[in-house]
């Protein structure tokens, strides 16, 4: 069957993609009160399966307690309608944005009577940083705009209007002639990309910026440190890296639900390492296709079965 990407789930409700539409005044829309995910189903031997499912749930709930915002529905409810909607659609490997915000009622920064709206919609969604950028790695810059700090937004929830700060790095890079940017924290340290997180080869070890650097929680950032414990390496996942380790660096990549493993060929023009995909990037990213392509049966609980 050829895939029909023509349905969006609302609110309980399965609606037509032209009718999935909000009113113009929704508190979400002015003030960036929105949290979402970002999963990805992969077709794999035993037919498509979203790849940890249950933690991308979680962390959409998390996200919802700093800003007091009630989901209506439950984790079950959610996860029977996105199951639904893969179906209904023929889709197979697809890319997965549930997103839960204060909807319309009144204006003013407190969401007072907002109701929460919850929407959940699902397409193919190809390589997040160009096709030949899984196996040639990307030119990236370090932005000139730091991330927040989570002392300011919490950067553990995935909140819509802390991607304004993604945006202004990311279109910065971009139009610098970059594919992405790298954010610093507001102490100069490497934090992530604008939709990634980051890891560092050296010496054969592996480091990727703790969670107390202003950083996503990333869910791929769990499933890279798990692989390459598992393959033996030593992974320090609860450090900070300084601007100036970027450059004397074997090996950068960037880790996420849409960035799947994507290497570093160049920070500002300096290149990194073999100037390519570093090997411990390329026998982790192979590691991690194996697995989510279900060419090994690891972590079968990591896979909610279509
Ligand atoms: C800021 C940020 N940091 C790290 C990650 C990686 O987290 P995880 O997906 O759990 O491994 C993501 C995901 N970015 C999502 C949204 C991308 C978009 O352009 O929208 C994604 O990868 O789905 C981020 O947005």
């Amino acid at each position: 069957d050829d895939m029909d990407v023509d349905t969006i789930w609302m609110d309980g409700e399965f609606v037509d993609w032209d009718d999935a539409q909000i009113h113009v005044l929704s508190h979400g829309l002015h003030y960036g009160t929105g949290v979402f995910e970002g999963a990805r189903c992969y077709d794999t031997e035993e037919g498509p399966a979203i790849f940890r499912w249950e933690e991308h749930l979680d962390r959409l709930f998390a996200s919802t307690k700093p800003y007091d915002m009630e989901i209506p529905f439950s984790r079950e409810e959610l996860s029977e309608a996105t199951l639904e909607l893969i179906r209904r659609q023929n889709l197979e490997s697809c890319y997965i944005r549930p997103i839960a915000f204060f909807g319309y009622h009144a204006l003013g920064v407190s969401p007072g009577e907002c109701p929460t709206d919850v929407a959940i919609a699902a397409w193919p969604w190809g390589t997040y940083l160009g096709e030949e950028a899984l196996e040639n790695g990307i030119d990236v810059m370090v932005s000139s705009w730091r991330k927040h700090a989570s002392s300011q937004i919490p950067t553990n929830a995935k909140t819509t209007g802390l991607y304004v700060n993604s945006l202004l790095a990311g279109e910065e890079a971009r139009r610098n002639g970059y594919r992405e940017a790298i954010v610093l924290n507001k102490e100069g340290n490497v934090a992530e990309g604008p939709g990634e997180n980051i890891f560092l080869v050296r010496d054969g070890e592996i480091f990727t910026p703790g969670l107390s650097e202003s950083i996503l929680d990333g869910i791929t950032r769990n499933t890279v440190i798990t692989l390459a414990e598992e393959r033996g390496y030593e992974v320090h996942d609860n450090v900070s890296i300084s601007r100036g380790e970027l450059n004397t660096a074997d090996e950068l990549f960037f880790t996420g639900s849409a960035a799947e493993v994507t290497p570093i060929k160049r920070v500002d023009n300096v290149t990194i390492g073999n100037g390519s995909r570093g090997p411990v990037t390329e026998e982790l990213q192979q590691a991690f296709f194996d697995l989510v392509e279900r060419r090994t049966d690891d972590h079968d609980d990591w896979f909610t079965y279509v």
